[in-house]
């Protein structure tokens, strides 16, 4: 059963890896930024590859997330895979203003369910430019559609006016703890799982004992 209400007691800060997908530009590089650093990019240099790594809380547990801003541009498709297997959320950015945009979600939807091997894996669904209400190509309802049928959530967002940008990411962080919240719960529930058995319970460990010799930027939500 998946657990929906918070955990009492210590909580460790949670470490997840985000990969920003889409064609080449539809605001991913913009999205993240307002996300990560709350500002505007109006020019358009297309990224190669930008990470960012920033903390927030999310219904009150701690949350490291490594955000990977991924290229559009078709010269860059090889590194894709590389991504997609580094990934445990996804966000996939199309733009309003460009039916094409969408199309190409299906192909990037594809790769990461046969590169991760996983009908499940977190994936929110953003068509971004939102204001652009003039230039609308795709129909809300289209794109609904779209999600309903890949059971991920949709939803509109601005890079410009900053609307939405936190929900894409808290709605894919709640994706991502509800998902380890509910491989814990399996394990507890194994009488042959042995926690010091498990390499990526140590590991969990080792990351907190290097977070707490670093510092962060804090994002207040
Ligand atoms: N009006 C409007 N413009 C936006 C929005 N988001 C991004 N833009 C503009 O769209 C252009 C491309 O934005 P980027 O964020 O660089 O797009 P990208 O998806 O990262 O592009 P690539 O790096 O090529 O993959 C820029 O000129 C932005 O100012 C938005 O929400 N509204």
């Amino acid at each position: 059963m998946l657990r929906t209400m918070p955990r009492y007691g210590y909580q460790p800060c949670r470490e997840f890896h985000v990969v920003v997908l889409g064609a080449g530009g539809v605001g991913k590089s913009c999205l993240t930024a307002q996300f990560v650093h709350q500002e505007w990019i109006e020019n358009y240099d297309p990224t190669i590859e930008d990470s960012y790594r920033t903390q927030l809380t999310v219904d009150g547990r701690q949350v490291m997330l490594e955000i990977l801003d991924t290229a559009g541009a078709d010269q860059f498709v090889a590194m894709r895979d590389l991504y997609m297997k580094t990934g445990q959320g996804f966000l996939l950015v199309f733009s309003i203003t460009s039916r094409a945009s969408l199309e190409e979600l299906v192909s990037l939807r594809d790769d990461i369910i046969r590169i991760k091997d996983d009908e499940n894996i977190p994936i929110v669904i953003v068509g971004n430019k939102a204001d652009l209400t003039d230039q609308r190509a795709v129909d809300r309802a289209r794109a609904f559609a779209i999600s309903q049928q890949w059971n991920a959530p949709y939803y509109e967002s601005s890079a410009r006016t900053r609307s939405n940008v936190d929900e894409v990411f808290i709605d894919l962080c709640r994706q991502m703890l509800r998902r380890e919240d509910y491989v814990d719960d399996s394990r507890e529930n194994d009488p042959y799982y042995h926690k010091a058995d498990d390499p990526s319970s140590s590991k969990r460990r080792r990351r907190r004992k290097n977070r707490d010799n670093k510092e962060h930027k804090c994002v207040v939500l």
